[in-house]
């Protein structure tokens, strides 16, 4: 149908197919003709492929075109396959009942489906939500960045550099972004290729369109309301979006009824790298548990959703941090209460998403029941959370919140059948005594079925035949049905409308006429409750901000609960938060890993100090497999519940506010952007070093180990000097490392110090303490480990001999005699933190190189270039 060569051969359908096919490019269509969707062309090549489903050929005006489709009632089932797939799907319906027209039926895209906009709940995760991104290049390297989730209603926006917009994109996971085409090169280098995208015309992402399209949809003269209104590129970005919903026929959007600033200044800085390090909330390898898994124990998909987003942004100030743990800890010391509040929550579910199917008018009547459901659980809610008010003035505030919305659900319960149907245009929804023509009509199609079974009884006696049964089909109405055996005592006036292998069908004059009387009340009662439906829906519509807040405080109330319960499950204590440089933690365990011990092995806890004044930084000396790396994910991990307010697996832990949390953990491969595993290790470095603030927590482990020895010494070294001379800030810092050459640095920088990970050699075999202790250590047992993993024999007593035979040489004390001599430099520092405009200069020059794809020759003339600029 599509790309019909010859004009002349164009059918009307064809015609009306690519006139509607224009106006979408780049989505998939589906075309419905009858009771089956379509797809034409490359769609139905596509569509075959992703669905499985048939790829036919048919004639064409002359030309052979692909064909592929399924029945309309299965779009559900399809449609989520497309979009995952990372297909946009315009779905084309049928706009006029064939019925009743002549010629061909009006067509119309009456929803174009993206992986970024969608209500589906088959194409939606339910206790993820699912974000449309929009970014916007704003200019002097300022981004704008804006989220929506449809389905919720949720619409976020913020803008600043691209390090922050990239690690936004990685929290919160969009399932499609939107950008503008001319930076379809730069977007895939700053932000990878993972992403589904789409990509708009250069007019859209501009301030004076986007501006105006927030105002008319939020009814509001400025955006200052909202607290955005200095954020030029957040509202560039976010405009764009409301122009997305346009273009995707998604015009009933009440529910997205505010724009909330993403304030950098509330959040503890994560960059991506940290992300993905501690394994918030993706696990980094296939089998890996994230540490959402374990903290993960909400009743309601919306609750899962909020800590979701709690955990990638912890807070920064001690109030709001406070006012969650204090939450939780009430309800730590009542398991009664939790108890009985996590059966309260229970029969909510997702309300979030069902008052957003409200406000868009896509409830269906089984969902109005959940609604109902849902809301009847406000008020019993509401009562608990303010008898417990005396406990803490937060839990009043929680209960103010809330609203019952008495008069929505009296209607409902009113109106509404319990057993209603996830349809609304096939009746079954409206109970008995809720509208008096409708009750009228009931009984007429009620009557009439009994009639029905009268004249079956009737004609059975009269004629003889026992096994005569009343059917309806569509093609003929109601009619009797006879056995073969009983054929020859049918009436003369029964007329036969067809013949099966073992039986007759006939229609009546009097049952026509009752036919017609009972499928006009019929059609009458579907009208009249669709009618009424809607109305309710309607009404519940004015809900939608009180039921989006039930929802706000509902989902805050069950992660809160969900960490109470991991807490007494887990042992969990309650961190106290101060506002100084100090982090100390007594026993504490990682999270993650005391779940996955093997059965019989606990975890083995640890004491941890850091402060600025005299343990700012701590060396860990340790042979591989001791748990230096677990020690400092547990570090950070615990510092990064602490701030979300959870409580922590320790006996107990001080912990100073920090406001960044850095770590370069393990070697991560990022070959698909064509970086080297040590190119990767030294960005992520530089990107740490270079965002240093007061209250950074660092976590290093193994740096330079990508490289030579003396490389990574060095560098390792040099790093460690740098962090304890900054001149503005003393961040916090763990660094694991098996150069031992590094326990010298505490001879001369007096905030360092060294610690190991003991082990015990029992037998010539290596006993595994997992205890941290005082003082360097010496070796790495790697020739152990290789022992444990397997490795032949053979190549096991020949790595010891070559090692005997090293360390016979002394190489290591030479190496040390070296460092020491190495001299005493601080142009680290004094270069980065120089105002000199040379050094600023070069700075920009340098910043804007690229060293991957420049030739030696290339690099040679920059290297030139700059040094003339110093000069
Ligand atoms: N405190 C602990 N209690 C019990 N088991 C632990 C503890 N710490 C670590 N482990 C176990 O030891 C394993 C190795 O720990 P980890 O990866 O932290 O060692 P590492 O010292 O960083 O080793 P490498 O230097 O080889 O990277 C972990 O996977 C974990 O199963």
């Amino acid at each position: 149908m599509a790309k019909a060569k010859s004009p002349k051969k164009e059918t009307p359908l064809n015609k009306q197919y690519n006139q509607i096919k224009a106006k979408y490019p780049g989505a998939l269509l589906l075309f419905r003709v009858g009771d089956f969707y379509e797809t034409f062309g490359e769609d139905a090549i596509k569509a075959s492929k992703i669905l499985g489903i048939v790829l036919t050929k048919r004639n064409n005006g002359g030309a052979n075109q692909e064909l592929a489709g399924f029945p309309h009632h299965s779009l559900d089932n399809y449609l989520p396959k497309l979009v995952r797939a990372g297909q946009r799907v315009a779905i084309c319906d049928q706009l006029e009942d064939p019925k009743t027209v002549k010629g061909i039926v009006k067509r119309g895209v009456t929803e174009l489906v993206t992986p970024g906009v969608s209500y589906n709940d088959n194409v939606l995760e339910t206790k993820q939500n699912n974000y449309l991104a929009s970014v916007h290049f704003g200019a002097k390297e300022n981004f704008g960045v804006a989220f929506l989730d449809i389905s919720t209603g949720e619409f976020l926006t913020t803008e600043g550099s691209k390090a922050y917009i990239d690690k936004l994109l990685q929290s919160f996971a969009p399932a499609e972004v939107i950008y503008c085409r001319q930076h379809k090169n730069n977007f895939e280098s700053s932000f990878g290729d993972r992403f589904n995208t789409y990509t708009f015309d250069d007019w859209a992402y501009t301030y004076d369109f986007a501006y105006p399209l927030l105002t008319q949809h939020f009814k509001t003269s400025t955006l200052k309301g909202f607290g955005i209104e200095s954020l030029k590129d957040g509202i560039t970005a976010a405009g764009v979006i409301l122009q997305y919903l346009s273009d995707t026929e998604h015009k009933e959007i009440n529910h997205i009824s505010g724009l909330t600033r993403l304030d950098e200044e509330k959040y503890v800085w994560l960059d991506r790298f940290t992300i993905r390090n501690l394994e918030l909330i993706f696990a980094q390898h296939e089998g890996g548990v994230p540490l959402i898994d374990i903290l993960d124990d909400t009743i309601t998909p919306m609750g899962a959703r909020m800590l979701r987003k709690w955990l990638v942004l912890p807070l920064k100030e001690l109030k709001p941090i406070a006012d969650r743990q204090d939450t939780v800890e009430v309800f730590v010391k009542n398991q009664e209460l939790l108890e009985e509040l996590r059966t309260l929550l229970k029969p909510i579910g997702d309300l979030e998403r069902l008052i957003s199917k409200v406000a868009v008018g896509r409830i269906n009547p089984r969902e109005m029941i959940q609604l109902n459901r849902a809301l009847k659980q406000v008020a019993p809610l509401r009562e608990m959370l303010q008898s417990l008010a005396a406990e803490n003035k937060v839990f009043e505030k929680y209960a103010n919140q809330l609203s019952d919305c008495e008069f929505l659900v009296s209607r409902i319960t009113k109106e509404i059948k319990d057993d209603a149907p996830n349809v609304s245009n096939h009746g079954g929804i409206i109970k008995t005594g809720v509208d008096p023509e409708l009750d009228e009509y009931q009984s007429i199609a009620f009557s009439g079925k009994d009639y029905l079974v009268g004249i079956q009884k009737r004609e059975s006696d009269r004629t003889g035949i026992p096994s005569l049964k009343i059917a309806y089909n569509k093609v003929f109405g109601y009619y009797l049905e006879v056995s073969n055996a009983h054929k020859d005592k049918v009436p003369t006036e029964w007329i036969r409308k067809q013949t099966l292998v073992n039986a007759e069908r006939y229609i009546t004059e009097e049952l026509k006429v009752y036919e017609e009387k009972i499928l006009n009340a019929e059609s009458k009662i579907f009208e009249i409750e669709h009618r009424l439906y809607h109305n309710l829906v309607l009404a519940a519509a004015e809900f939608v901000g009180q039921i989006q807040q039930n929802a706000r405080v509902i989902s805050t109330i069950d992660a809160l609960a969900s960490f109470a319960t991991i807490a007494l499950q887990n042992n969990y204590s309650k961190p106290v938060l101060n506002e100084t440089n100090t982090i100390d933690i007594k026993n504490g365990r990682h999270p993650v890993i005391e779940k996955q011990l093997p059965p019989g092995e606990s975890y083995v806890p640890n004491d941890l100090q850091l402060n600025e004044e005299e343990q700012q930084i701590i060396i860990i000396t340790g042979p591989n497999m001791a748990g230096k790396s677990a020690l400092l994910r547990q570090t950070a991990l615990i510092v990064l519940m602490a701030q979300i307010g959870s409580f922590v697996p320790a006996e107990a832990a001080d912990i100073g506010l920090v406001d960044k949390i850095f770590t370069r953990v393990g070697a991560s491969d990022n070959l698909s952007r064509g970086e080297s595993t040590f190119m990767v290790e030294m960005t992520e470095t530089a990107s740490i070093l270079n965002n240093l603030s007061e209250k950074s927590l660092v976590i290093m482990d193994e740096i330079g180990r990508g490289t030579s020895t003396y490389d990574g010494v060095s560098i390792a070294w040099s790093i460690s000097e740098y962090l304890h001379n900054h001149p503005k800030y003393k961040p916090r810092t763990l660094f694991a490392t098996h150069y031992h050459e590094l326990n010298q640095l505490t001879e001369d920088f007096s905030r360092i110090k060294n610690f190991n990970v003991a082990v015990k050699e029992v037998n010539g075999k290596v006993v595994f303490l997992r205890k941290l202790k005082e003082g360097g250590s010496e070796h790495s047992f790697g020739i152990h480990v290789a022992q444990i993993a397997g490795m032949p024999q053979s190549i096991v007593l020949r790595a010891s001999e070559i090692l005997h035979h090293l360390e016979e040489d002394h190489i290591k004390e030479k190496n040390k005699e070296k460092i020491k001599e190495a001299p005493k430099n601080n142009y680290q520092l004094s270069f980065f933190d120089s105002p000199d405009p040379k050094v600023e200069a070069l700075k920009e020059k340098l910043g804007s190189l690229d060293p991957n794809s420049m030739s030696p020759i290339e690099a040679l003339l920059k290297l030139n270039e700059l040094k003339n600029l110093l000069d």
